[in-house]
């Protein structure tokens, strides 16, 4: 394992919001999370990038209570791996899952009203981070397209206070604009809530993400800097099997 930072300090820069310490998750006959163990720090965006099926969206699920796990979770110093998933949620995590989970018969509006009901998509939140949902408030969900649908996901949870954002795979199936439009709105939001995103697009990661923790097989393999990761060919080669010359731009 290596902890990379140009300036050659170690990769914890800040107080962390989150820490894992020797977590595992088993499924069946399967040990999926092998002991894994990182600290996601209280600003900015934290990626947690592999190969696929190493155990990124496991590592979120365990985390928010939606996979067996044992180990300790601390969330702001304060264990929660003994806790449900609705305890951990109003503790101050908010996890925007891969498949989005809109409810495709209710209206936009309807949608986010089920989290605030008083405000739903007249939220000053929505209002500034995603105008087009307030232009279609009436739409059905079902109807709109994958990045429409990201938005609702995302708007979803940040109509609550949270203490950090658990992100899988947001850009996952958009077109290359709207992984521009779900990336701006990453960042925006990073600025005031730290955010731990499971992400491929490794452009978008260099654009967004501050640093990266690396899973491989269920254990962590590399911790550092994102940006040292994204500019080593041979590394990011190594670790995740891509060369950021084939992938698509942010
Ligand atoms: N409920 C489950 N029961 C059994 N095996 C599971 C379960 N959930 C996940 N797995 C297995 O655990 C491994 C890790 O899956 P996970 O979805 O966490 O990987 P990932 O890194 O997010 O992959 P991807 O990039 O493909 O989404 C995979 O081999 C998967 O098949």
């Amino acid at each position: 394992m290596s902890d990379r930072r140009s300036d050659g300090r170690p990769a914890r820069e800040s107080v962390s919001v989150l820490e894992l310490d020797d977590v595992h998750v088993r499924h069946g006959g399967s040990h999926i999370l092998q002991g894994v163990s990182f600290e996601v720090p209280a600003t900015g965006v934290t990626a947690l990038l592999g190969r696929n099926g190493v155990g990124k969206t496991t590592t979120l699920k365990a985390i928010i209570g939606l996979a067996p796990r044992t180990g300790r979770i601390l969330l702001q110093g304060k264990e929660i791996q003994s806790m449900t998933t609705s305890r951990i949620v109003r503790g101050g995590i908010g996890y925007v899952p891969e498949d989005r989970e809109v409810f495709g018969g209710l209206t936009v509006d309807e949608n986010l009203r089920l989290v605030d009901p008083d405000q739903g998509v007249d939220a000053p939140v929505v209002g500034r981070l995603f105008p087009d949902l307030v232009a279609r408030r009436g739409q059905r969900a079902g109807t709109l397209s994958g990045g429409q649908q990201q938005m609702v996901s995302l708007a979803r949870v940040l109509l609550r206070e949270n203490a950090l954002l658990l992100i899988d795979e947001p850009t996952k199936g958009l077109a290359p604009k709207l992984v521009t439009e779900v990336a701006d709105v990453l960042a925006e939001v990073a600025r005031t809530t730290p955010v731990l995103l499971v992400e491929q697009n490794l452009p978008l990661v260099r654009r967004i993400a501050d640093r990266v923790v690396v899973l491989d097989a269920g254990t962590v393999v590399h911790r550092g800097a994102a940006a040292d990761l994204v500019a080593d060919a041979d590394l990011t080669r190594e670790l995740l099997g891509v060369s950021m010359r084939r992938e698509g731009a942010a």
